[in-house]
């Protein structure tokens, strides 16, 4: 019995391009799975999304608009660290390593998701319970100014039509990146470079017409995380010198001391 086309081979069914590596059998498997597990950590439940109290009418103050984000935050990121805990690797490495990798990955897979649930047409972002956050309410909530960085960033994958299936490779490449402490680093090193592999041979095979440089401009959008990532630990600092406290989930998560 043939093996199921898997849906990355048949999109893949025109002439392979000129000298271009076809996507190995095992690369095939391999995005194929993180587009699954995307798929299936990409919203909370509705059961969760129903606990976190949004009722706005009445007053919609900057306090309750900053604890439905960081109540919306907590689910993603559990969801985060599900969809790491698939990724195939992940379970190779040591206990101490995989906390390592998820505290400092989670705010820039949070800023993945967040492009990922972008929508041009209202300029919001969808977070699971399908309440748009514009850059209004961001701003309302107290974020305003990183909130325009946010939406840039927002902006910019969105011109760049970043697929599903580059979306769940860049996870997982920002998933296993060097990170201080790590005591396994060739290892993660290695799982890295898998990643980085398949994703280049998917754009080389992609075969949507797309400016040249994909590659290379999706390998900036990492540089980008890993700033975005680095204002948001200072965002939480700064939140503490304003009383705003965050949920111990997200302080713990997020190194924020004083939790
Ligand atoms: C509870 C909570 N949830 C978030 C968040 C919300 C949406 C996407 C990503 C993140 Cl990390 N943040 N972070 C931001 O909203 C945030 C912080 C700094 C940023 C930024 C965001 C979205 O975006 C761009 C650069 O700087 C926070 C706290 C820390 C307020």
């Amino acid at each position: 019995k043939a093996a199921p086309i898997s849906p990355v081979s048949k999109d893949m069914s025109a002439a392979p391009r000129l000298n271009v590596k076809p996507l190995t059998r095992e690369q095939e498997e391999l995005i194929n799975t993180l587009v699954y597990y995307q798929e299936e950590f990409e919203q909370p439940t509705e059961a969760d999304v129903k606990k976190i109290r949004f009722n706005f009418d009445g007053e919609d103050t900057s306090d309750m608009r900053f604890r439905h984000i960081t109540e919306m935050t907590i689910l993603t990121v559990q969801l985060i660290v599900e969809f790491s805990k698939q990724l195939p690797g992940f379970a190779t490495l040591q206990r101490e390593d995989q906390i390592t990798l998820l505290k400092a990955c989670s705010s820039e897979v949070m800023m993945l998701r967040a492009a990922r649930r972008y929508d041009a047409k209202t300029d919001s972002i969808v977070f699971g319970n399908n309440y748009p956050y514009t850059q209004a309410s961001y701003a309302l909530a107290g974020l305003g100014e990183s909130a325009e960085i946010l939406f840039r960033f927002c902006r910019s994958l969105c011109k760049m039509k970043v697929d599903n299936a580059e979306y769940a490779l860049l996870a997982a490449i920002a998933i296993f990146s060097e990170r201080p402490n790590l005591k396994e680093l060739k290892k993660v090193e290695k799982l890295q470079e898998i990643y980085l592999e398949a994703l280049k041979s998917y754009v080389e095979n992609r075969r949507l017409p797309r400016s040249n440089m994909v590659f290379a401009k999706l390998l900036n959008i990492l540089t980008e995380l890993r700033t975005l990532g680095n204002i948001n630990s200072e965002m939480c600092f700064s939140l503490t010198l304003k009383n705003k406290r965050l949920p111990p989930f997200l302080a713990e998560i997020w190194d924020v001391s004083g939790y």
